[in-house]
């Protein structure tokens, strides 16, 4: 029998309103983040024959941060095929997503796509490839939700374009080592760009139903093929979560990738993509309420990818 994931989510959502997350905390360190209601919960649930659940609040956009660099990766492989992973690994970082210390020691390569440096050179990728780079991932993700006025809110923009040193330093620490085409200000803009966007929850899980479809999205169109979608799947398993990749696989067990704006998204690859948001975050950065909410739907449904 099908899982009743109306009533699922409705109860999650009631567990986790009760649950105490005093310890989280929004992210801080990009001021605009700071500023949203630590309480909001949203979760939404898409499958692959186009059911939709949710609950909460859905239709709240919120800055989706880290979340972008699924997309960016997906967008960059389609232009560049196999030569992306010339210029990015496939190793858990188990360092914090910001770390300049893996990135010294192996001569400016980054781990994965996923910690910032992976992300930063994916969108030196974009940058020698699209003709409007600081666009190009929210007019991907405006195809993939069916919202195509999905952009980047410029105010979570410019806070983090003044308190982005950090990236820079990584960009310009992968340059000093000949491993970044495109001029350190213009890449790090396009990168604060695509964590800019914001979206609802709703449009998120629309726009990771391919990643649980085979590669095949909302519109029925293919957006990568099904070899492609099952290794971007492998990715999230064992670097989406950052730090916290073992914990997450341990207590879910399912492709996730997080976001300091609060989100998760993830799949149960043939069955559904989901995706839940709540600002306040874990010492590693990951959505507190959102681990949380992810532990309660698996166990309820049973099921995990194992
Ligand atoms: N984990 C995240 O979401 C990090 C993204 C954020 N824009 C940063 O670069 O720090």
């Amino acid at each position: 029998m099908p899982a009743d994931y109306a009533s699922i989510l409705a109860d999650i959502a009631e567990r986790v309103k009760q649950r105490d997350f005093q310890t989280a905390r929004n992210a801080d360190y990009i001021p605009a983040l700071a500023a949203v209601p630590g309480d909001r919960f949203a979760m939404v649930i898409r499958d692959v024959n186009g059911a939709e659940y949710s609950t909460g609040d859905a239709d709240i956009p919120f800055s989706i941060q880290s979340v972008s660099k699924v997309f960016a990766l997906v967008l960059a492989l389609r232009s560049c095929g196999e030569e992306l992973w010339q210029a990015v690994r496939r190793e858990p970082s188990g360092s914090a997503f910001n770390s300049l210390i893996l990135l010294e020691q192996e001569e400016g390569i980054p781990r994965n796509p996923f910690i910032n440096a992976g992300a930063i050179r994916v969108c030196d990728m974009i940058s020698s490839r699209f003709a409007n780079p600081d666009r190009s991932v929210a007019e991907f993700l405006g195809r993939l939700s069916g919202n195509p006025d999905i952009r980047a809110d410029n105010d979570v923009y410019l806070s983090e374009d003044q308190h982005g040193n950090r990236n820079r330093a990584i960009a310009y620490l992968m340059k000093s080592f000949e491993k970044l085409d495109n001029p350190v200000e213009a890449v790090v803009r396009t990168y604060f760009k695509q964590c800019a966007i914001a979206m609802s929850a709703r449009e998120m899980a629309r726009a990771t139903l391919f990643l649980a479809n085979q590669g095949i999205g909302i519109d029925g169109n293919m957006v990568l093929s099904p070899a492609e979608t099952r290794r971007i799947n492998a990715l999230m398993l064992t670097c989406g979560m950052y730090d916290g990749v073992g914990d997450f696989a341990f207590s879910v067990g399912i492709p996730a990738k997080s976001g300091v704006g609060g989100a998760i998204i993830g799949v149960i690859p043939g069955e559904f993509s989901v995706c839940v948001w709540s600002p306040r975050l874990d010492a590693r950065g990951n959505s507190a309420a959102g681990i949380a909410a992810l532990e309660m739907l698996i166990e309820a449904i049973g099921r995990s990818v194992f």
